[in-house]
């Protein structure tokens, strides 16, 4: 049986006379990797913020953890474990791995003080569990690579909650060794069980670890297929509108 943890429908957005979003649907399943492509413009990131309760659909909703919402709000979208991964990370590069993870979610002893013993053990489980390996947690994050940077806010949004993780481009201005650790360790985040939703440019490199993909073409979802076997030029006529 399909595990559905999130599904919108006939999401609508238009900016003053530019529809973004025309049509916007996607279905995401527990424990799944689902490529979200388009060309430029074609309302990816407007689709995703309209998940991530940044803006507000004009029609159309959103069902998760048993609901249906016509809006959400970003406290609201964080509640339900929808979590953005974003592009710029928001890490704070002078503190370690472990600050990072649990950056305003610090644990506390006796209410008042940083608790760093537990802090640290913590991330280190969690870590552990995701079977993530990073450099040690002691290290400041500006020391390390984009792709270990990347890992670092997503595990932050996993610890703070996060069970759908959204990520926009993320092995942009990446070489080529660090996007490759990066999508392994986006697949064994997927064989934990968490959701990922991903938006790519780079066809033949998240076809290598998506499950399925969904087709945005003028704000209008055009296609849903399994990642498996399919060929980025096929993909790629979809997005232009030279294959329907
Ligand atoms: N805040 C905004 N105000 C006005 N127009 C906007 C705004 N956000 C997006 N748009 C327009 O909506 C359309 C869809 O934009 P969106 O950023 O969602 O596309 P995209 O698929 O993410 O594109 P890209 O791959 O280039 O990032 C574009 O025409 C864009 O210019």
């Amino acid at each position: 049986m399909e595990d559905i943890v999130l599904q919108a429908a006939g999401l609508e957005k238009s900016f003053g006379r530019v529809r973004a979003l025309a049509g916007g649907s996607l279905k995401l399943r527990r424990g799944e990797i689902m490529a979200l492509v388009g060309d430029n413009g074609a309302g990816k990131s407007t689709l995703i913020k309209c998940l991530a309760g940044v803006l507000t659909p004009d029609a159309g909703a959103i069902e998760t953890g048993g609901k249906r919402y016509e809006r959400l709000t970003v406290p609201q979208a964080r509640a339900l474990g929808v979590a953005v991964v974003y592009q710029d990370l928001a890490l704070a590069d002078h503190l370690d791995v472990a600050a990072n993870i649990w950056l305003g979610a610090e644990p506390l002893k006796w209410g008042v003080f940083l608790d760093r013993a537990r802090m640290v053990a913590d991330a280190e489980k969690l870590l552990a569990r995701l079977s993530i390996r990073l450099t040690a947690c002691g290290v400041p994050v500006g020391a390390l690579s984009g792709g270990q940077r990347q890992a670092v806010a997503a595990v932050r949004a996993i610890a703070q909650g996060g069970r759908i993780l959204i990520m926009d481009e993320p092995t942009a201005a990446m070489g080529l060794r660090e996007s490759s650790h990066l999508l392994e360790i986006m697949s064994q985040l997927r064989d934990r069980g968490l959701t990922l939703l991903c938006i790519s440019h780079n066809l033949p490199q998240i076809l290598q670890v998506a499950d399925r993909v969904t087709v945005l073409r003028r704000g209008v979802t055009v296609r849903e297929e399994p990642a498996r076997g399919l060929d980025p030029l096929k993909l790629a006529g979809w997005m232009s509108g030279a294959l329907s």
